[in-house]
């Protein structure tokens, strides 16, 4: 008789979001408690990952992920790191509220220094739904921590029977659980009888490949996303501005096109120091260097296809760098 194939060792870091929720009744899969399981439960609720890892677990956080800061994170990925370096760990599963867990993923994306395997999950039905898709979820989960395929790949995401990149997914429903979507660019893959199936890869540098340090960080530089609009004004862009932003987003409408009377603002705010990257509310597309507005000579930043939320970690992280535009340019044409 063959020996058994040796388990990999998987770590679960549970942060809370609905996967840990609970509701009133099986049918309640709006208006629940969020974040209320722990994850030795969320464990033994899932009797099946002990055939595909030897799975410990640690409680981070227990928090909804609309409240997730930049605090939380440089914490998680300090754990991450620290896990990801000790021979016993050979990949983390992150389980997490999906509100935000695509920001979390990039941001993980860009400061892991590790090729294993980092897996984020989450569910849309709390623990408690008739159909909660949290169990499933987190079996493939750690099913695709575990496995060799799943290495180099920079921070995945598990939802819905389908492996997402963690730089192009995004959140695209606020209550069906198929939300998990990279539109246009593509998922890298899926988990289907126990196996992970890679179809693709993002070109992007990322984890290993990653310039960013967060290791010696206990802040981020603050930076805030102005959101475009018909009758935008620059109420919000100059009270950001006051308040010390080291940077903003301009989520602008369509291919990131300058309001005529929100432009001087964002102007003066550079003037001022305040880098100011271009973005776009849509949610497809490039967004073109010196296309809708004359990025050099306003001296501005573009976000090249990442939505703002994402172009706004980046720009945090970049500006413990550097705040030289052509350098902060280069780097969201890199990641
Ligand atoms: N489905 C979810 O997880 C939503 C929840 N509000 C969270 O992000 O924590």
């Amino acid at each position: 008789e063959q020996a058994a194939p040796k388990l990999a060792n998987v770590t679960i870091l549970a942060t809370g979001g609905t996967i840990a929720g609970s509701g009133a009744t099986s049918t309640t899969t709006v208006g629940y408690t969020a974040a209320t399981v722990g994850v030795q439960q969320l464990i033994q609720s899932v009797p099946e990952l002990a055939k595909v890892a030897n799975v410990t677990g640690e409680q981070v956080f227990q928090i909804a992920s609309e409240s997730m800061t930049n605090e939380h994170w440089l914490a998680l990925a300090k754990r991450v790191n620290a896990l990801l370096t000790q021979s016993n760990v050979d990949g983390v599963v992150i389980t997490h509220g999906t509100d935000t867990m695509e920001e979390t993923a990039y941001f993980l994306n860009l400061v892991v220094k590790s090729r294993k395997p980092v897996v984020l999950v989450g569910a849309m039905r709390p623990s408690t739904a008739m159909s909660a898709d949290g169990p499933i979820n987190l079996y493939n989960a750690v099913l695709l921590a575990a496995h060799p395929d799943a290495v180099g790949k920079g921070v995945l995401v598990a939802m819905g029977d389908q492996i997402h990149g963690a730089r192009d997914v995004s959140k695209t429903n606020t209550s069906t659980p198929d939300a998990f979507k990279t539109t246009e660019l593509g998922m890298l893959g899926y988990l289907q009888g126990g196996k992970p199936f890679f179809y693709r890869v993002s070109t992007r540098k990322h984890t290993a490949d990653s310039e960013f340090d967060i290791g010696g960080l206990t802040a981020l530089p603050q930076v805030d996303i102005v959101y475009g609009y018909a009758n935008m004004n620059s109420v919000a862009l100059d009270a950001f501005v006051a308040a010390g932003a080291k940077g903003v987003i301009h989520a602008g409408v369509g291919d990131g096109s300058l309001a005529a009377r929100v432009k001087p603002a964002l102007s003066a705010a550079r003037q001022k120091g305040v880098v100011i990257v271009r973005s776009s509310r849509v949610g497809q597309g490039i967004l073109a260097r010196n296309g809708e507005a004359n990025d050099d000579q306003l001296d501005f930043v573009v976000s090249d296809t990442l939505s703002p939320q994402k172009a706004r970690i980046l720009l945090m992280l970049a500006l413990t760098k550097t705040s030289d535009t052509k350098e902060l340019q280069r780097l969201f044409y890199a990641y």
